[in-house]
């Protein structure tokens, strides 16, 4: 909303992030946001840049290994997240709630945001709903907690939901952009959108204050956000329409595995460069 929501700094010694990702949106400048799970990724996507990095809770998926987002837990997620903060000197640090860590009630989603900044050290929490979620956000903000909410496709009601589906077609647009509003006026100081249709997400972008965050939500969000594993092609398999591959760092990684297993092989490797002398 107001100033008061507009982010923050940090005030860690090594951050020398100056630009809020809310100044951006008044100034019209688009900024990035990048999934990150572990020490090297963040560092990297820090060093190039890249305004603000979540551990989502898509760590399920692409570090754990579940099928869905919904078997993670908060144990499972505050190493990741401690890893990003120590890692990013720049960026801002967002951590997913995961689910059934802050659906109950404010006091237990207030509990679940704050082990995430305490054990964690992340800057700002994200958590999936629409308006229903509401009091949760106002509970946070109250509290001094930086809250993202995300609307449209939330994976975390995927079985709601009935699978990976658009969200906001039609006359649910103005839907999207109501909650989108109460979620802004209960305090959150940035709104993400997955997988809604572009004119929806650029209507929302619009008619909010505090700036918008897209994925599969078309080219009007004040920001985008991919999960690093499909922008850098490390997955195997199909990918979601919205990810673009930006690399293909799984051919990079089969083939140097497959030299290293071919120099172990043939006895190549180690050479005399690589061993010790007595
Ligand atoms: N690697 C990865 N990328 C993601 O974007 C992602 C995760 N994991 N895990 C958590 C959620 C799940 N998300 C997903 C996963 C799959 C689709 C998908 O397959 N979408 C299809 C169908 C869309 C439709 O039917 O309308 C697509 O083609 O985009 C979308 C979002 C987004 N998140
Ligand atoms: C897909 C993004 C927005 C997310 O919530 C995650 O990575 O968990
Ligand atoms: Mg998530």
């Amino acid at each position: 909303m107001s100033e008061e929501a507009a982010p923050y700094r940090a005030s860690e010694r090594k951050r020398v992030r100056t630009v809020t990702l809310q100044q951006m949106k008044e100034r019209g400048e688009r900024f990035t946001m990048l999934t990150s799970y572990d020490m090297y990724t963040a560092e990297i996507f820090d060093e190039a840049g890249i305004e603000t990095l979540l551990i989502g809770d898509s760590a399920g998926n692409n570090v754990y290994g579940y099928e869905t987002t919904l078997p993670i837990t908060l144990d499972e997620m505050i190493p990741l997240v401690r890893a990003v903060a120590g890692a990013a000197k720049h960026a801002l640090v967002v951590a997913d709630l995961p689910f059934g860590s802050y659906q109950e009630s404010p006091a237990q989603a207030f509990a679940s945001a704050a082990r995430l900044m305490k054990e964690g050290r992340a800057h700002a929490v994200k958590l999936e709903g629409g308006a229903h979620m509401a009091p949760t956000v106002e509970h946070l903000a109250k509290n001094g907690i930086p809250v993202v909410a995300h609307i449209g496709f939330t994976p975390q009601s995927e079985h709601a939901l009935g699978g990976y589906r658009v969200q906001g077609r039609g006359d649910a647009a103005a839907r999207l952009v109501e909650e989108a509003k109460t979620l802004e006026r209960a305090g959150a100081f940035c709104v993400l959108m997955e997988m809604v249709p572009a004119p929806a997400a650029k209507a929302v972008t619009e008619a909010l204050r505090v700036p918008t965050i897209g994925i599969g939500a078309g080219p009007d969000c004040d920001g985008q956000v991919l999960v690093w594993q499909d922008f850098a092609g490390l997955r195997d398999g199909r990918y979601p329409r919205f990810a673009k591959k930006f690399a293909d760092v799984r051919t990079v990684l089969l083939d140097a595995a497959r030299a290293y297993h071919e120099d172990v092989s043939s006895g190549a490797f180690p050479a005399t460069e690589h061993s010790f002398e007595n």
